[in-house]
């Protein structure tokens, strides 16, 4: 079986995106970690998928796996490259779409200098909707914001760090830290992600606050570990940020791999995602 896909990136975090309107795509776990594996295949932090809609009143169903081959809710920095995707291969000529997820619907929109900009929806804040397991948890009042005690060990002592839930369909812990370069995001990010407290893993975000607009992030993804930018994990952070009441709406997201812009007016609002998206290459793949 033969594949076409696209190689396109947004600030780093890096895609491989495949048309399944106009080729059959049935591919298994193992395949699509096969796919993004960056020795045997053709490597990526995630797969995108483009489909017809199951939903009415959408143009487009995305749906998204990670580099280890799992199925997950939303990609932000993902659903910019889908709308550039399916602009530059002219599957749509409208410029603001309505595109179906596992996480419901986002609207993404593809301004005039090229950049994306995406509504992503309100934030889910209850720990619960995350999920977050906070039974006989005491969590600590901040702003308006509730942090929790999470156990991590790191370079070689066990401690305590607090952590924001934030759900932006995807589940996110967001802890700040006086200096993300220095932060121990390789050693405690997989401890976090796999912590017993959320029962389908999280993504991990280190979050530096520069000022009230602007701040530095990593983020240990789910299903991937360290990416170079997150989409999501950008949101989650900033949401945060502004609970806790150091930041101010919109934020600049300095992530490794480029920037990105936050908007976000309160609680019950949706978040705005802006930020570039690029084709590397086009190729075809026999499985
Ligand atoms: N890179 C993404 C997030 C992709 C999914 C994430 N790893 C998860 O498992 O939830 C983004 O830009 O949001």
């Amino acid at each position: 079986m033969k594949l076409k896909f696209t190689k396109m990136h947004g600030a780093g975090n890096d895609f491989i995106v495949i048309d399944a309107i106009n080729q059959q795509v049935e591919l298994g776990p193992e395949q699509w970690a096969r796919l993004a594996d960056r020795r045997f295949g053709i490597g990526a932090d995630q797969i995108l998928i483009v489909e017809h809609p199951t939903e009415e009143n959408c143009d487009f169903r995305y749906r998204i796996f990670n580099n280890d081959g799992g199925e997950v809710e939303q990609c932000g920095n993902g659903s910019r490259a889908f709308v550039r995707f399916v602009s530059d291969k002219g599957l749509t000529s409208k410029r603001s779409i309505r595109v179906q997820t596992m996480a419901g619907i986002i609207t993404p929109r593809l301004e005039d200098d090229g950049s994306v900009t995406v509504d992503m929806g309100a934030p889910r804040l209850e720990p619960e909707l995350v999920p977050f397991d906070s039974q006989g948890l005491e969590g600590v009042a901040q702003g308006r914001d509730t942090l929790w005690p999470l156990t991590v060990r790191a370079r070689g002592a066990e401690q305590t760090v607090l952590v924001s839930v934030v759900s932006m369909g995807n589940p996110h812990a967001v802890q700040v830290v006086d200096d993300v370069d220095i932060a121990p995001v390789l050693e405690t990010g997989p401890q976090i992600e796999n912590h017993p407290r959320f029962p389908k893993r999280v993504n991990a975000g280190y979050l530096q606050v520069l000022d009230r607009g602007q701040v530095k992030l990593r983020v240990f993804e789910r299903g991937a570990g360290e990416t170079l930018a997150c989409g999501t994990g950008a949101c989650a952070a900033v949401v945060a940020g502004i609970r806790r009441g150091l930041l101010d709406s919109p934020v600049q997201v300095q992530a490794r791999g480029g920037r990105l812009s936050i908007a976000w007016a309160g609680e019950g609002q949706p978040v705005y995602l802006s930020g570039p998206a690029e084709t590397v290459f086009e190729g075809e793949i026999t499985l």
